[in-house]
């Protein structure tokens, strides 16, 4: 679960205001800026940053830029400050919250226009922070206490991880569910304003967020790790000093540092997730020996299915002693050659354990069914036309969008890099009883898909974009140009890459003639409770 923003900035003040440079220091401050000058775009970086500009306003972020001062904090590394904050920010998993106006502490004055994030904080809330980074034209504080909370959206009983604050997920739990959809929502708005670099009237105004049936409890895969004991050395048998063991640390990055923490639950993993993380735990601390450095586990959960399956892999399972009425038709797996069972509605789905499937069930039939009608009824203000025909699933992995909208289409197409997803998608097409010939599924990068559509008839085919967090590559958004499908759906799991594709569809698609599509609709959906991360579906129309 790292982020972008989970690094920390090395010790010492990084600022030429805040201390006296020597030659020394001017050189590292000089490397330092220079290593944090080149934010990727379209990272969570980035995405802070176009808060923080927005947040101090154009003017005082170019006259910083003009001046140079743009890296000069104006707060030693490690001062504590007090801070009133002022606005949420849209960067996904980590530092979830901005500034505020006014800093009191050990602030070089005067200061430049400056913004301090600190995380698990809320607007209106007066918080103590110790600044531990500096980027440009913010600091990030980790929080040391809340001094005035904001009651009317902070309600502590809400919380149900005991290690709230301290784990690097999870950072919404003190919020109601109404309150983290409107959150949802507003970091799509504000990503449509900041990347896809279209005028406000072509944007249509993004709906209310769809909630995950399931808030808690709902995620089907963990990865608690570890790190090698530091300073671990083997006694003559080649068993880690006791010493070390008991340092060895099992669970998810703690909050701010590079570190990992021990963890027994996970509230947002499935119940059969839980009962399977004490025992598999234990047998790591007692096995450590045998690993010669960190590892990363895998827990899944899975309908148990028979042991041998057509799609090729052995199912291990952990015992988990007396499973509960709620577990005891699902199982977890470790073994990431396994295969997993889950159920979309009707439909099943098997796909090796360490291959890519959307981790929350419960709303795969709501987001699924959601495609559907957005594909099938359009809005009664748009022309009426022939119903679809043709599906084209790009980055499909093991099927998902192509098996579950398969009754409504006379053929289907989709492509998928990963070879293991598509073998598993084949697979699952016949798992369904999907007719012989109906699907067919390639892997490759999706452009590649184009090639093998050209039967397919543009005006009555859709196709559904489902890419990594990246987004698509040019080469893609350019066949598609071509090939002029009528719809378009394009899901994401990133709001901000998928805001800067479809801008660039609108944008490119309508240059010159002014035929191409339009955005008809942008819906958040939640997959992650609880979490930053934010899902998107957006469905654009070929103009008539
Ligand atoms: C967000 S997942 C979506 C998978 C599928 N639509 C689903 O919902 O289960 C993105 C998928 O894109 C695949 N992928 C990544 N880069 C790709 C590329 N250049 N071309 C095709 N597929 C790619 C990944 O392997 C992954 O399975």
């Amino acid at each position: 679960m790292a982020s972008d923003n989970e690094i920390e900035g090395g010790p010492g003040p990084s600022t030429s205001t805040a201390v006296e440079s020597t030659g020394k220091k001017d050189k590292a401050n000089k490397k330092r800026k220079k290593k944090h000058a080149e934010i990727e775009p379209y990272s969570s970086d980035d995405v802070l940053w176009r808060d923080v500009t927005a947040l101090l306003g154009a003017e005082a972020t170019s006259e910083a830029a003009s001046k140079g001062t743009e890296w000069d904090a104006p707060i030693e590394w490690g001062a504590e400050v007090e801070v009133e904050m002022s606005e949420l920010a849209s960067n996904g998993k980590f530092f979830s919250m901005l500034l505020t106006g006014e800093c009191i502490g050990k602030l070089s004055e005067p200061h430049p226009p400056w913004v301090i994030v600190v995380p698990f904080v809320l607007p209106g809330e007066k918080v103590k922070a110790k600044i531990h980074r500096h980027s440009k034209l913010h600091s990030f504080g980790s929080l040391i206490e809340i001094l005035e909370p904001n009651t009317s959206l902070r309600d502590m009983t809400r919380v149900k991880c005991q290690y709230f604050g301290k784990c690097a997920g999870c950072q919404y739990q003190m919020l109601s569910y109404d309150h983290q959809l409107g959150v949802k929502r507003r970091v799509v708005v504000k990503a449509f304003q900041n990347f896809s670099n279209l005028a406000e009237g072509l944007v249509p105004e993004v709906l209310p967020a769809i909630a995950s049936p399931m808030q808690y409890n709902y995620r089907t895969k963990i990865t608690p790790h570890f790190d090698a004991p530091t300073g671990s050395r083997n006694d003559r048998k080649g068993k880690k000093k006791l010493k070390d063991v008991k340092e060895l640390r099992i669970g998810f990055n703690e909050h701010g540092r590079r570190s990992v923490m021990d963890i027994e639950e996970c509230p947002i993993a499935t119940p059969i997730l839980n009962e399977a993380l004490g025992p598999i735990i234990s047998n790591v601390r007692r096995n450590i020996h045998t690993y010669k450095r960190g590892a990363t586990l895998l827990l899944r959960d899975s309908l148990p299915i028979p042991t041998n399956t057509a799609n090729g892999a052995e199912n291990t399972e952990v015992a988990v002693d007396a499973p509960t009425a709620e577990t005891q038709t699902h199982i977890c797996v470790t073994d990431h050659k396994a295969t997993i069972r889950e159920a979309v509605g009707p439909m099943l789905f098997e796909y090796p354990a360490g291959s890519f499937f959307q981790n929350n069930n419960s709303v795969l039939v709501p987001l699924t069914s959601y495609v559907r009608e957005a594909i099938l009824n359009p809005p009664s203000s748009l022309p009426q036309t022939s119903p679809p025909t043709h599906l084209v699933d790009t980055y499909c992995g093991s099927g998902l969008f192509s098996i579950t909208l398969s009754p409504h289409f006379e053929k289907i197409a989709g492509v998928e890099i990963s070879e293991d997803s598509i073998r598993s998608a084949k697979h699952n097409a016949e798992l369904n009883n999907i007719p012989e010939g109906k699907c067919s599924f390639f892997a490759g990068k999706a452009e590649a898909i184009f090639d093998s559509v050209k039967d397919f008839p543009p005006d009555r085919t859709v196709v559904v974009i489902d890419p990594p967090r990246k987004g698509c590559d040019e080469k893609f958004i350019e066949q598609l140009l071509a090939f002029r499908p009528k719809t378009l759906v394009y899901v994401s799991c990133n709001v901000h890459t998928q805001a800067r594709d479809v801008g660039m569809i609108v944008e490119r698609s309508n240059a010159g003639v002014g035929n191409g599509y339009i955005v008809e609709s942008v819906r958040p959906f939640d997959l992650f409770p609880q979490t930053a991360h934010v899902e998107s579906v957006a469905v654009l129309r070929l103009r008539e």
